[in-house]
């Protein structure tokens, strides 16, 4: 039996803010959307990339040819909906097969009314991005066609910029909640919640903690109300210069010398509060293979990435902050770009990538047992 994949006729265009376009078909929902266009070389993991809520207002390119062969289970979202805001393919698989998919990658798109593109030349958009850098793109099918491609065009142009968008309260959940502890409960961590993934606080709780997960808003009073041992901040969409509440709010956490871990978001984030800045990187990281230092072991982790922005730290030296001595703890070994911070004289850490990633690779998961070992130090 042969699935024909929902639109796979009607036609599609990609359009670049810089002018370039691509033809393609219409892919899960038809119809227009703008975003900031990222490419992602990760080979699977397409429903947590997909799920992720850092990918808010950004359309994914997957370099991988063949997107949509394991189907989409039940199981693996990283949050409750789909959050990329356009969705760039090759080659569709047309029938998906997993023992645990329960419906098609095209069907849950258009489901949840995402729009896509396939028989897109992903390689060459992604080597255009590349060069070019990453910029605002548009797709379209359906209706939106019949506007002529200058009108797209202007579309795409004035769809709002990455950079200085403030974006965790969009993402975040509003009311806390908790995850319990698997098996007897050691600790308790207030997660700030600027976006994050399921993976997170189960890989907490995998290790006895209960997380509190709070929404980006709130307040120290509220936050400290939990009791924690140690405080978490996630990952999330936007650009960590916007981001004053969260950086005000670590501020405070390091002021009382909680334990405090950090994860992408939460790592720019630590950066900031330290007062270093931030900038964007000219395309981004985005995968599953990224070679990265920790400097302390020298060992090398491949580990899984989502950033766009990064922390400009120096290097090569210990640096004084209003918080003590500071200094970066992990680096990209692909473009030197800093994947970590650490403070020497408080218990306070953080990472640029993705220690919980689900699909894997799991090299980092030590950084939790990091954690852990902050908050059994505190109580030493
Ligand atoms: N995954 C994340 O936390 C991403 C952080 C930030 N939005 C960036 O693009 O760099």
């Amino acid at each position: 039996m042969t699935t024909l994949t929902r639109g796979a006729e009607a036609p599609a265009l990609l359009v670049l803010e810089d002018g370039r376009s691509f033809r393609g078909r219409a892919y899960g929902a038809a119809g227009e959307t703008v975003g900031e266009a990222v490419f992602s070389t990760g080979m699977t993991g397409y429903q947590e990339t997909l799920t992720d809520p850092s990918y808010h207002r950004q359309v994914v390119v997957m370099t991988a040819p063949h997107i949509g062969n394991t189907g989409i289970n039940d199981e693996d979202p990283e949050s409750r909906r789909i959050w990329v805001a356009g969705y760039v393919v090759r080659d569709p698989a047309r029938v998906p097969s997993n023992w645990r998919s329960v419906r098609s990658l095209d069907e849950e798109l258009a489901a949840q009314g995402v729009v896509g593109i396939s028989g897109v030349d992903t390689r060459a958009l992604t080597r255009h991005l590349r060069e070019r850098g990453a910029m605002r793109v548009g797709i379209f099918s359906g209706d939106a066609l019949r506007a002529g491609e200058e009108e797209l065009l202007a579309r795409v142009r004035s769809a709002p910029p990455m950079a200085g968008a403030d974006l965790s309260a969009e993402v975040a959940t509003t009311e806390p909640y908790t995850v319990d502890a698997i098996g007897p409960k050691k600790f308790t961590v207030a997660a700030v919640d600027l976006g994050i993934k399921g993976m997170t606080p189960q890989r907490m709780a995998e290790r006895g903690i209960e997380v509190r997960v709070l929404p980006a808003t709130v307040t120290t009073e509220e936050l400290y109300a939990t009791e924690p041992d140690g405080v978490f901040f996630s990952n999330g969409p936007g650009d960590p210069a916007a981001a004053e509440h969260a950086v005000a709010l670590m501020r405070d956490v390091l002021e009382r010398r909680t334990p405090l871990f950090g994860i992408c978001f939460g790592n720019q984030i630590l950066g900031r509060a330290l007062g270093f800045g931030t900038f964007k990187l000219k395309y981004g990281h985005r995968g599953i293979n990224q070679p990265v230092q920790d400097r302390s072991t020298g060992k090398v982790e491949i580990t899984a990435h989502n950033h766009g922005f990064a922390v400009d730290a120096p290097l090569d030296q210990v640096c004084d902050t209003p918080f003590g001595r500071a200094e970066v703890s992990h680096v990209c070994l692909n473009d030197n770009v800093v994947e970590g911070l650490r403070l020497l004289d408080r218990p306070a850490f953080s990472v640029q990538y993705h220690p919980e990633a689900a699909a894997g690779p799991h090299d980092a998961a030590y950084l939790f047992d990091r954690f852990v070992s902050l908050m059994e130090g505190q109580r030493a």
